[in-house]
């Protein structure tokens, strides 16, 4: 397959025409630079031109054994294509491209992102040597199996157990309940050979808590599954139903000693336990997909966008005028207030994602001299930003989806797959509210912190009790970002005084936690939401010394929009604590209004330069060439409904029923 770049229709034709800015620097800061654009498009045309990545059939038309099939075919595929070019699986994983051929529930994702992950985070030197080798090279194929039954939330209340047997040198690993039972671990049901997977540790008959065992589930020949363990196929889903999420049991099943991870914790061959620097660092593998999680939030939604907005100056629906041609939906103000402020969050969590990545990064190598410092800050923030960036990426593309009406539902907009694809994002790896109260955690203990005197972590320095007062005017960015965190600051303050009334008045802390958790859930998301400006403003700001002046009006533009439409979401709040009065709120609501119509000259542009290709978009709304219609009605053509004039359905139902006498 080559890519070929079709003749465009006059309406996309005309938008393109008025583009003010270069489109190729700003793919270039999507991107994270020229040459990751250069490596992004290098791995995309290798991908192209690999024809067996691509579908020939639609899921939506296969069984689900051959739309498991299909897919894991494509996973195969994907990753000898990958390694026979000398790219990792990480690279098409990072430019999203990789992902985007297989985002129907990929068999393979869980093996080359958490199951490799905690072998590099959680191994110790002799592991990392003897299981590394095996699973870049996909001699062994595993998943993540923590989740169970009865739990996933509540990682200490998992029920699995591994109890270590001195005599043999071995853990027994146990399902002693049915809601013991792991379920949910992608590829877990028919593709793993291996799991890593949390059970309570047991010695001497105590507990230690949930650790990470390395499991051997199936025979590497014969792919039988071996002795001692039951696993299975959980059944249909609401989205992703390629993958093959699993169920598994265990009866008192043996594996070596050698196989609990002991980079962190260890047990001795005499049955010693050897407490970690910290007691969550088990839980590692999760806040590095939590990360990831955000950019790849962020990239659905641009693909959500792409479609949405190509397909609004396309589409041309009523009157504006009495007589007049009827325009391009886009021109609907109602349309562009509906697209436009999530253009603006796709551009606000690209940023965001990428300074999360940094504190990841800076995070891990304090990690490795013993620094555990930054630990709790990085939970916070990696909690508060996956649940916020899967929150508004799954508004994002149903908001998508509604804008383009009726054929925004089918199946062949490709938004239906984006949207459950990405809606699992807000359960799996820590359910958003249950994330949300641990940043709220955070924050509580943060503000009390600094209430005695203490000085604060970076992200939440701006809760001190006595701030500076700010001096930056109220309708600059910086103002409303200034009014923004002054609102949170006053939350949380609020959110502290209710928990200590609550207690004063005889409620133990746990119960007063709970009658605060609407308004400690709202301080998170605020909080999460303040420090994504922050992040945008400063991006902006900083960009602006080196790009050109179009491609800085336009991140301007975006930023400001943005602000605005985050300090009217949070008025009520605002105008409480003061930080803005009526006056100003009304002149908001009338410059994001302006700047909706500023913003929709260029829309089009703007997601051009997301430059997202036809193939990765996988939509008859949102190509290139607008040649929405037509395609449209040559995939409603693919239909097995509609290789016979007269179906089977007809001559078993219908006919009986019309001769029927009724
Ligand atoms: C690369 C791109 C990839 C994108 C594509 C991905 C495709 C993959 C598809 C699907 C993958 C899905 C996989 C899964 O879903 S795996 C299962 C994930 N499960 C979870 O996330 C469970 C969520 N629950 C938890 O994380 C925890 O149980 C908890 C809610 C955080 C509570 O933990 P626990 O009960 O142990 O904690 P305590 O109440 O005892 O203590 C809380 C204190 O611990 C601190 N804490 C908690 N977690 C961490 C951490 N990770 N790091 C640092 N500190 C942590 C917390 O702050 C509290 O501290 P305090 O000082 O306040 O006491
Ligand atoms: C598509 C998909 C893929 C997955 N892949 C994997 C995988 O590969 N490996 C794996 O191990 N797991 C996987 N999971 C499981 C996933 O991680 C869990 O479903 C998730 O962590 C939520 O846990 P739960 O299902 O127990 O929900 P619950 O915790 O039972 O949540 C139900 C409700 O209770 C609320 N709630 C729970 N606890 C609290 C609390 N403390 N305070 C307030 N409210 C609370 C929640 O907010 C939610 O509204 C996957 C799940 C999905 C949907």
């Amino acid at each position: 397959m080559s890519v070929v770049v079709p003749e465009c229709c006059d309406d996309l034709k005309r938008e393109r025409g008025r583009c003010l800015f270069n489109k190729e620097e700003l793919t270039n800061i999507l991107d994270g630079g020229p040459k990751l654009t250069e490596k992004r498009r290098r791995i995309e045309k290798m991908l192209i031109n690999t024809p067996e990545l691509f579908d020939d059939v639609s899921p939506d038309y296969l069984s689900h054994e051959d739309r498991y099939s299909n897919e894991l075919r494509k996973a195969t595929q994907l990753m000898t294509t990958l390694e026979k070019n000398g790219f990792t699986y990480n690279d098409a994983v990072t430019t999203g491209t990789g992902l985007w051929l297989l985002m129907d529930g990929n068999p393979l994702s869980l093996h080359i992102s958490m199951f490799l992950d905690t072998i590099k985070g959680q191994s110790n030197p002799q592991q990392l040597q003897e299981w590394l080798p095996l699973a870049e090279k996909f001699k062994i194929i595993g998943t993540y199996a923590q989740t169970e039954l009865g739990h996933g939330t509540f990682v200490r209340g998992l029920e699995t157990t591994a109890t270590y047997d001195s005599t043999t040198k071995e853990f027994v690993l146990h399902s002693p309940t049915i809601t013991a039972t792991k379920w949910w671990p992608g590829a877990l049901g028919k593709t793993s050979n291996h799991a890593v997977v949390m059970a309570q540790l047991y010695l001497g008959g105590k507990c230690y808590g949930p650790h990470i065992f390395m499991v051997q589930l199936r025979d590497l020949e014969t792919h039988r599954t071996l002795p001692g363990i039951v696993v299975g196929e959980i059944g249909p889903r609401l989205g992703m139903n390629s993958n093959d999420n699993g169920f598994l049991q265990f009866n008192h099943h043996r594996i070596p000693l050698t196989n609990m991870f002991m980079k962190h914790s260890q047990v001795t061959e005499d049955g010693k336990y050897v407490k970690p620097l910290h007691s969550k660092l088990s839980y590692g593998t999760m806040v590095q997909t939590r990360v990831g999680i955000v950019y790849h939030a962020s990239r659905e939604l641009s693909r959500a966008l792409i479609i949405a907005i190509r397909y609004s100056a396309v589409r041309h629906q009523s009157e504006m005028v009495p007589g007049d041609p009827e325009p391009q939906i886009l021109d609907y103000q109602t349309q562009q207030y509906k697209l436009l402020p999530h253009l603006a969050s796709f551009f606000a969590l690209r940023f965001s994602a990428r300074a999360l990545l940094e504190v990841f990064i800076g995070t891990s190598a304090g990690l490795g001299s013993g620094k555990m410092n930054m630990l709790p800050e990085l939970h916070a923030l990696s909690s508060g930003l996956k649940a916020v960036a899967t929150n508004d990426a799954v508004k994002g593309t149903d908001i998508c989806r509604l804008a383009c009406g009726g054929h925004g539902y089918l199946s062949s907009s490709n938004l239906p797959r984006i949207y459950t694809a990405i809606a699992a994002g807000i359960t799996y790896e820590g359910e958003n509210t249950v994330l949300f109260l641990q940043v709220a955690r955070y924050l509580i203990k943060s503000f009390r912190a600094s209430s005695q005197g203490q000085t604060l972590p970076f992200s939440v320095s701006y809760l001190r009790v006595q701030p500076p007062s700010s001096h930056a005017p109220l309708m600059s960015d910086r103002g409303l970002v200034d009014a923004l965190g002054a609102g949170v600051r006053w939350m949380v303050g609020e959110a502290e005084r209710r928990l200590q009334q609550l207690v004063d008045s005889g409620h133990s802390p746990h119960a007063a936690w709970n009658a605060c958790s609407v308004h400690l859930v709202q301080c998170a998301d605020a909080h999460t939401r303040y420090y994504i400006c922050e992040q945008f403003v400063d991006a902006v700001s900083k960009l602006g010394e080196t790009v050109s002046s179009g491609v800085h009006e336009v991140l301007r533009q975006l930023c400001r929009l943005y602000i605005l439409h985050r300090v009217i979401q949070t008025a009520g709040i605002l105008l409480r604590c003061g930080a803005v009065d009526g006056k100003a709120l009304t002149s908001i609501e009338e410059e994001e209004c302006h700047l909706l119509a500023t913003l929709r000259i260029q829309a089009v542009s703007i997601v051009d330069a997301i430059d997202i290709k036809d193939v990765f978009l996988k939509s008859t709304l949102g190509a290139w060439d607008g040649n929405v219609y037509q395609r449209i009605y040559e995939e409603a053509q693919k239909s097995p409904l509609n290789k016979s004039d007269v179906t089977q359905g007809y001559y078993q139902y219908l006919r009986p029923l019309m001769k029927a006498n009724l």
